[in-house]
């Protein structure tokens, strides 16, 4: 089942890939609901051609080739004709099915529950009026072949009404399953791109000051329980104001994606990096001695030093430094806050000491 729902959800993308269309899930439920009524029609035919009743089987054919003209009007990017048209070759072809064929006792206008799944799902929200429309266009038609119908036809033999009412409620479930999967998908896809705005850092891509710290957070309470080590470094990019100045903002941002490129890369497994703010990132890193944290922020000094910026209309490479501050977690700190204000204070140090260097928390020292 979950191996078919996979293809003919590809099938139903076909002419969705790479769309950054918003209605791109309501095309893939109009497509996904067209094919399954060409896989529909076309298995009936089958049955019917094969028992023999050939001119009966134009019934099925028909409805096929009308799925099938719905289906590429569809990919053909004639959306909303796709989307009108489907109600009504649904009906007319579960309605023809049903009188002539199986009968009311066979419960295939059943059926027509898809148009109630597919008004949700393959309309828009704002599209409340045609939604209930839809809904109580199905529900008419289903009361119409409910009292209206023969009960059963000369076609219908009980064996063959008890195989139409489980293949109909095989296509209504794969039919709701397949929908579920489009919504779900969908609102992970939703979920994910939301949480993407709300932790990364536009400009670097690197996690933005709430993500940080919140990892900050977690950090600390976990050195705290285990009682081991963490240690937090504030890294500030020198004189990034004269490089805004002499290249102007657009340069300048370019030197923080590099920057923060830089950082991105050398940074451990299990290291958070973030943008604190402006020309500053934050370094958490877990498990982590004092000296082991001068040494991974004295190699990426070194890197960031060695950095050679070319940018457009300038001869000269733009060469940046920064400026770090590293602390520790201490047996007296409650709070995470400290660690970062005493990396804060080092950061200081190592701006008035010159830049371009790093520098450790001094009460560590002492
Ligand atoms: N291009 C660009 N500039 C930014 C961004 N955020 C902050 N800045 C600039 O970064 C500069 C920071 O300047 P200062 O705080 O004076 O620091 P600095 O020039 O790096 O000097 P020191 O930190 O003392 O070495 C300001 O000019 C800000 O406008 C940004 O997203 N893009």
């Amino acid at each position: 089942m979950s191996f078919f729902s996979t293809y003919l959800q590809k099938l139903a993308l076909i002419s969705l890939k790479n769309s950054a269309d918003v209605d791109h899930n309501r095309k893939q439920v109009v497509n996904i609901t067209y094919l399954l009524a060409i896989v529909v029609s076309f298995i009936s035919g089958l049955i019917f051609v094969w028992q023999g009743w050939f001119s009966e089987s134009l019934v099925h054919w028909i409805g096929m080739c009308a799925s099938l003209v719905g289906f590429t009007l569809s990919i053909k990017g004639h959306s909303r004709s796709a989307r009108m048209l489907l109600p009504f070759a649904y009906a007319l072809y579960v309605s023809f099915c049903t009188f002539l064929f199986y009968g009311s006792q066979s419960h295939f206008q059943w059926l027509l529950i898809v148009l109630a799944a597919y008004s949700v799902a393959g309309y828009r929200v704002s599209s409340g009026k045609e939604q209930v429309l839809l809904c109580c266009f199905a529900l008419l038609v289903f009361a119409f072949n409910q009292l209206f119908a023969p009960i059963s036809t000369q076609y219908s033999s009980k064996d063959f009404q008890l195989f139409v009412t489980l293949a109909t409620f095989i296509v209504a479930m794969m039919f709701v399953v397949l929908i579920a999967g489009v919504v779900v998908n969908k609102l992970r896809k939703l979920n994910e791109h939301l949480r993407y705005q709300a932790e990364v850092d536009e400009l670097t891509r690197v996690s933005n000051r709430r993500k940080v710290l919140a990892e900050a957070v977690n950090v600390f309470a976990d050195a705290v329980m285990s009682n081991q080590r963490c240690c937090f470094a504030i890294l500030d990019l020198d004189h990034f104001k004269q490089i805004n100045d002499r290249y102007g903002h657009d340069v300048g941002d370019r030197v923080l994606q590099r920057c923060a490129q830089v950082m991105q890369n050398s940074i451990r497994r299990g290291d958070w990096l973030g943008r604190y703010g402006g020309e500053e990132f934050v370094l958490i890193m877990p498990n982590t001695r004092l000296r082991e944290a001068y040494d991974i922020m004295e190699s990426l000094r070194i890197q960031i030093s060695d950095l050679n910026i070319f940018v457009e209309g300038q001869d000269q490479p733009i060469v940046v430094t920064t400026s770090i501050g590293v602390a520790e977690i201490k047996d007296d700190t409650l709070r995470y806050e400290q660690i970062l204000a005493r990396a804060d204070a080092a950061l200081y140090l190592a701006k008035d000491n010159g830049r371009n260097r790093v520098e450790l928390d001094m009460s560590e020292l002492e």
